[in-house]
């Protein structure tokens, strides 16, 4: 039965230290680059949630051998990969586009499958690419099946990356492995979320491997070894938002600690998202800290780098003193659901008056009123309910379970911030 969750309103300006569990996209580059790794790895403060426990679970069913260290950490021993296996990619993003590339240097069969909606999600490209790459594939989507030797041979290919950065990233973390490594050309429209491939490529270099992406659109790795890693994991910087949104809106003041000065995580961007809207933003020694203002400016953003943070900007939006524009995010009608009908029509659901364009969202902000806020199993549209649940009473999130995809206690976290309020 569908279970309705009631996004807690705040009683005023919310006031909270919240430290956030690791980042997603850190720790399943980290745990692919492990198992392919010349030696054991270990990974503190990775996120244990549902991303990475089925990445996780797949890469010990491909031979990988991973044990719980001291304090949450995972240290991981490569084994030779072999099937048969199965993978369950659930509707992690990831695991459906990092995990095919390491099952192609695999022997023996491997079945991929994942949830409904995620064998309707984008994957043609990095099959397409993998077969063209030497492996021995069927299908362009979930569920497919994969036959491999052993080995791959690797070389050139070109893909069109528009609908995912993930596309590129899943081929680069296995080239080492590949016996001529790859360069990978992409053709299309541009891609999306390059940070995240900038992401893989920081981490492929840390692990000595030899990556070349210094001219646009074209990324080769060398063949080599990748050394284990010893990782401290950041915390996962898109997951923050809601909870940085929290003071936004309300008015109050929240730090996440542990946010890096430096970092490859697209969610970084929030920093200027908040600022834009006239929030104050620190990033000290504490960590990040946000403080609303009195009124939230509206935005005109081009959110192309870090679509991720779509369904948090548009709860933002709502509550702003005058139309937004959220702009370059067409593929997030790939992600864990059509985000940009999603947001539309809860929205609107509550009153709003949301318009999709082409490649987003025009958001005019109207009293919004409570009502069902339904979630289409994708944890951003879950949080994003959250948010409007702060000023809205009697907004109902569907299935707030869905977050921990990513979150492994999002409604433990949220009650514990609103803890403490003027
Ligand atoms: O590589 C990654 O870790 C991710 C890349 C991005 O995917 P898209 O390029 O498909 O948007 C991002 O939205 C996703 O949450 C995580
Ligand atoms: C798009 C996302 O996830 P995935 O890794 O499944 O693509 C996301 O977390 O917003």
């Amino acid at each position: 039965m569908t279970q309705f969750w009631p996004a807690p309103a705040a009683s005023g300006a919310v006031r909270a230290t919240v430290p956030v569990p690791g980042s997603k996209s850190i720790t399943n580059r980290a745990l692919v680059l492990a198992a392919l790794a010349e030696g054991p790895s270990t990974l503190r403060g990775p996120l244990r949630s549902r991303d990475t426990e089925l990445m996780a679970t797949a890469l010990r069913a491909l031979g990988a051998d991973l044990q719980d260290g001291p304090e949450g950490s995972w240290q991981v021993a490569p084994g030779p990969l072999r099937g048969p296996a199965e993978v369950d990619c659930g509707l992690a993003g990831t695991v459906m586009r990092f995990l095919p590339p390491v099952a192609a240097l695999a022997e023996g069969r491997i079945t991929f499958d994942g949830d409904p909606r995620a064998r309707e999600r984008p994957l043609d490209a990095v099959l397409n690419a993998l077969r063209a790459l030497g492996a021995d594939i069927s299908g362009d989507s979930l569920p497919f099946e994969l036959q491999g030797t052993g080995k791959l041979a690797g070389g050139a290919v070109t893909i069109d990356a528009s609908a995912s950065s993930q596309f590129v990233s899943g081929l680069l973390l296995s080239a080492p492995r590949f016996e001529q490594g790859v360069t990978v050309t992409h053709t299309g429209e541009p891609v999306p979320s390059l940070p995240h491939i900038d992401m893989t490529v920081s981490m492929l270099r840390a692990a000595g491997v030899e990556v070349d992406d210094s001219k646009r659109d074209v990324w080769h790795v060398a063949p080599g070894p990748i050394r284990a890693l010893d990782l401290d994991v950041e915390p996962d910087l898109s997951n923050a938002t809601p909870f940085l949104a929290a003071a936004a809106v309300t008015g109050g003041t929240v730090t996440v600690p542990g946010w890096p000065e430096r970092t490859d995580q697209a969610g970084d961007a929030i920093r200027d998202i908040l600022a834009r809207m006239g929030a104050t933003v620190e990033l000290g020694p504490d960590g990040l800290t946000v403080t609303g203002p009195a009124e939230l400016a509206p935005l005109d953003i081009d959110l192309h780098d870090v679509g991720e943070l779509t369904p948090t900007v548009a709860a933002l939006a709502a509550f702003a003193s005058g139309r937004s524009r959220l702009r370059g995010v067409a593929h997030l009608r790939g992600h864990e659901t059509d985000r940009l009908a999603a947001l539309q029509r809860e929205l609107s659901g509550l009153g709003g008056d949301v318009e999709q364009t082409d490649d987003g969202l025009l958001i005019e902000p109207r009293p919004l009123t409570g009502g069902n806020w339904h979630s289409y199993a994708d944890h951003r549209m879950a949080t994003a309910g959250a948010i409007l649940g702060l000023l809205v009473p009697g907004v109902l999130v569907e299935d707030i379970a869905t977050t921990r995809k990513t979150i492994p206690d999002f409604p433990g976290m949220w009650s514990s911030m609103l803890g403490a309020v003027d």
